[in-house]
């Protein structure tokens, strides 16, 4: 940790809880970086942004128009989910999480997946250390573009959706897949794409994949289709590294990934702007889940993994320690069983988040 002598300067976080379990991920997440900040001398000034589908509803926005720019006042949004029953998905996502991430430029997301310690694989034979995946999922553009539109009226109706790729896009999601493998022991680089059906933009993303590739010769690369890629993830977990992936594809696998490691429940994102003119953005991956909200039993994990990368990402160098020790918590805390029951155990979310802040008591007090 950083001496006492010299305090870091004051980060201003926004938190957006969204909906659902969102919610009770967001209020755990403060409760555990209020703990990391009062043993360390991160300073951390919180914003809170309700918005969300019951807002929705009272309001008839998710966003106030002049939303970026508020949330640029911050140094990075803490986000808990969007989606709710009574609102189409297509609205709540449209009016909320996907305008945050294009407009302030977040055009990578970052999704690690490893299997925690006293945690097990629903893969046979699948120990921690077999599979341990970093998804570089391009985040602004793709399938998710949002350019389409729909004609005619039922049952004659059409529709579009159409996928756009760009080479500037494609370039520096692929930069950044390439850095991040580099960082990485294995120093390896997986590409997903369907380029055998889609004969255009997935063509293009190969292309440009190799171009990249020769700055990169210290880096093993290779090429798999998606349906294939499926088959390699949970056959062979050991034989992937780091993968990039497109939009859709990235979404896709990175819960099948979140799945093979365990559950949904860890799985961790940082929707990030490498070039940081604007704040970057970090959540869990899942969605709302609706099915379990309200109850107290959602695995926060995942919402703190994803806020031990958002004090790496604003630290920028000067506060890995500090993810670090709320990492180690984590991690002692799942080998010690203390488990929600998407993991096969019995506590609740506040029974993990309880005993990540005091493992982060003991972990500060032993460094003492
Ligand atoms: N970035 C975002 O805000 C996202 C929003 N959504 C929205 O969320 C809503 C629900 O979507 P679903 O497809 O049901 O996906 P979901 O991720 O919310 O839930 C899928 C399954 O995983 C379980 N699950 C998710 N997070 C969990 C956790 N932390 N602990 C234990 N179990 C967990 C749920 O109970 C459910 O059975 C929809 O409105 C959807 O559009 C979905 C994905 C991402
Ligand atoms: C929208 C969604 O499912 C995701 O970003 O993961
Ligand atoms: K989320
Ligand atoms: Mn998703």
């Amino acid at each position: 940790m950083s001496s006492p002598s010299s305090p870091s300067r004051c980060y201003k976080i926004a938190t957006i809880p969204g909906d659902g379990i969102g919610i009770e991920l967001t209020q755990s997440t403060l409760q555990v970086l209020n703990r990391l900040a009062s043993l360390t001398n991160i300073q951390l000034e919180f914003g809170h942004f309700d918005w969300s589908s019951a807002k929705y509803h009272e309001r008839g926005w998710y966003m106030p128009s002049d939303g970026i720019t508020q949330l640029r006042e911050y140094d990075a949004v803490f986000f808990g989910a969007v989606g709710w029953p009574d609102v189409p998905d297509h609205i709540s996502l449209w009016e909320l999480i996907l305008p945050i991430r294009k407009s302030m430029n977040q055009y990578v997301n970052v999704r690690p997946t490893r299997i925690l310690p006293g945690t097990v694989s629903p893969l046979r034979n699948c120990q921690p250390g077999d599979l341990d995946w970093v998804i570089v999922r391009e985040n602004s553009e793709g399938e998710y573009a949002g350019q389409g539109g729909i004609t005619h009226a039922a049952p004659y109706s059409i529709a579009t959706e159409v996928a756009v790729f760009t080479y500037p896009g494609i370039e520096r999601v692929m930069r950044f897949a390439f850095e991040t493998a580099r960082s990485r022991p294995k120093k390896h680089l997986t590409l997903v794409t369907k380029s055998n059906a889609q004969r255009y933009g997935m063509v293009l993303w190969d292309s440009v994949f190799y171009d990249v590739a020769k700055e990169y010769p210290d880096v093993r690369t290779d090429k798999m289709l998606v349906d294939a890629m499926t088959v390699r993830m949970t056959r062979n977990p050991k034989s992937l590294d780091t993968i990039v992936a497109t939009n859709l594809f990235g979404d896709i696998l990175s819960d099948l990934a979140a799945g093979l490691s365990g559950s949904i429940g860890i799985a961790a994102s940082s929707n990030l702007d490498p070039t940081r003119k604007n704040p970057s953005m970090f959540e869990p991956i899942s969605g709302s889940a609706p099915d379990i909200a309200g109850q107290g039993i959602a695995n926060p994990i995942g919402a703190f993994w994803s806020a031990a990368e958002m004090i790496r990402w604003v630290g920028d160098g000067k506060l890995d320690l500090e993810a670090d020790m709320l990492m180690k918590a984590i991690e002692n805390v799942t080998a010690a069983g203390i488990k929600t029951r998407d993991l096969g155990g019995e506590c609740n979310m506040l029974d993990v988040t309880e005993a990540i802040c005091g493992e982060m008591d003991r972990i500060s007090s032993e460094a003492k």
